[in-house]
């Protein structure tokens, strides 16, 4: 009666030394060394105590705060400084905001914290170099390989949302990064790699990705990628076919209006913006997006990244409609947990979301995720500046102008929403 459970601790023995083995080839830690770790691992710890937030705070100080000034930290060179090889990454993306906390901290069991602890502890051992006096590829070739041993990798995406701007897309991937099984870019922010870095290539664009394990999906959002003409084309030249997207559409007014106030956000200091009112800012509105007879601009960027048809007819010429979801702005705010179900379906993913990990709040206003306490998507993508508020003529020529862009949207969609036929 013994006997298979012996067979099974045995074969559990075998297992763990040759991973072990794999992890002490990989980190550089002596096997003996290894086992110490393993031993001192207080079992009882767990992600939201002080020794995780420990972790969390030296991670970032060691790997964030030297970053370069630039956005870009590019290094192609590999070093050997004295006696330690210390791998570097090429064509390493460091974003200055890049929250390696959020993206790959989190995803380590408190065993894994414990060890990558102790990797980095000894690494300082070994080398006599002060981990702060690497270049950042080297930190993050020496993070890489730690991850690399936990069985994480860095990979291409599996599921890229491709906007519109302005339909809630900031909102939707904070939301999306606390399930488990979705990783997020490193830095949570756009690669824009189809659009803007194509030329820095495909590694470039792996590194952008947060570490993951085999069985999760990666996820990268750039709002801009819907009105590109080349990006879908791009993408069949990187991605397989299989690659699924999230197409989020929102009233295309509103669209207009918040993507009008985005533009002026990103050229005005805030104290200007906050001096604007709805009024003014709505005749600046209608300069922008009405010709000189009155009529609407079809070829002003703001107008045309509202008539989605048009964009999304382009990439059904590459990926047929069962690869994308289509989700509206205003049920990701009003109804997000549904939203958030529907999409946990259609990438196929152990259910996580649970009705009451939402909240909503008046201040933002926005809604927000309560799991062990509340959390709120950046205020950033909500703006400073008033929304304008243009002439009821302007909004009457404007619906009309999308009506049937919107119909026809509709009909290869075949779904409906509120703002159609208005
Ligand atoms: N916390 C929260 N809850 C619910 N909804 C929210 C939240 N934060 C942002 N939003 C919504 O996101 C809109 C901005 O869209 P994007 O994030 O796609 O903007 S961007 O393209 O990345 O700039 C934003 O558009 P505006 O309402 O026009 O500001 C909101 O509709």
């Amino acid at each position: 009666m013994h006997l298979p459970v012996m067979a099974l601790s045995l074969q559990n023995i075998i297992v763990m030394i040759m991973t072990l083995s794999v992890v002490s080839i990989l980190t550089g830690m002596s096997f003996i060394e290894y086992q110490i770790n393993v031993s001192r691992i207080p079992l009882d710890m767990c992600p939201d105590d002080a020794a995780w937030q420990g972790v969390g705070t030296l991670f970032k100080n060691r790997f964030l705060r030297e970053t370069n000034d630039d956005d870009y930290g590019v290094r192609s060179d590999t070093a050997d400084i004295g006696p330690t090889y210390i791998p570097t990454v090429p064509n390493i993306y460091i974003q200055k905001s890049a929250n390696i906390h959020e993206e790959v901290i989190k995803r380590l069991t408190s065993q894994e914290l414990q060890i990558y602890w102790d990797a980095l502890t000894s690494f300082k051992k070994r080398t006599k170099i002060a981990f702060k006096d690497l270049a950042p590829s080297q930190k993050w070739g020496v993070a890489t390989t730690i991850m690399n041993s936990f069985g994480y990798r860095q990979r291409l995406p599996d599921v890229i949302n491709i906007g519109a701007k302005k339909g809630a897309t900031t909102p939707l991937r904070f939301f999306l990064g606390f399930h488990p099984d979705i990783v997020n870019t490193v830095t949570g922010r756009a690669a824009e790699f189809f659009d803007k870095n194509f030329h820095k290539g495909a590694e470039w664009y792996r590194r952008c990705m947060g570490f993951s394990r085999e069985h999760q999906v990666v996820y990268e959002k750039t709002p801009n990628y819907l009105v590109s003409d080349t990006v879908p084309e791009k993408i069949t030249q990187v991605l397989p076919r299989t690659t699924k997207f999230l197409l989020l559409v929102r009233d295309p007014v509103e669209r207009s209006l918040s993507d009008f106030r985005h533009v002026r956000e990103l050229r005005r200091p805030k104290e200007w913006c906050l001096k604007q009112s709805a009024e003014s800012e709505g005749r600046r509105f209608e300069e922008a997006v009405l010709d000189e007879s009155g009529n609407v601009n079809p070829d002003n960027p703001i107008i045309s990244a509202s008539t989605y048809v048009k964009h999304f007819k382009r990439w059904l010429r590459y990926f047929p409609k069962s690869q994308f979801l289509i989700l509206d702005q205003e049920l990701i705010v009003g109804y997000t947990f549904l939203e958030l179900q529907r999409i946990e379906q259609f990438l196929n993913i152990t259910p996580f979301f649970r009705p009451e990990m939402f909240v909503f709040d008046n201040d933002i206003p926005g809604t927000c995720i309560n799991i062990a306490r509340k959390l709120c998507p950046g205020r950033a993508s909500r703006g400073t500046l008033t929304k304008p508020r243009p002439s009821n003529e302007t909004i009457r020529k404007l619906r009309q102008y999308f009506r049937p862009y919107n119909q026809e949207f509709s009909q290869i969609t075949e779904k409906s929403f509120h703002w159609i036929n208005y």
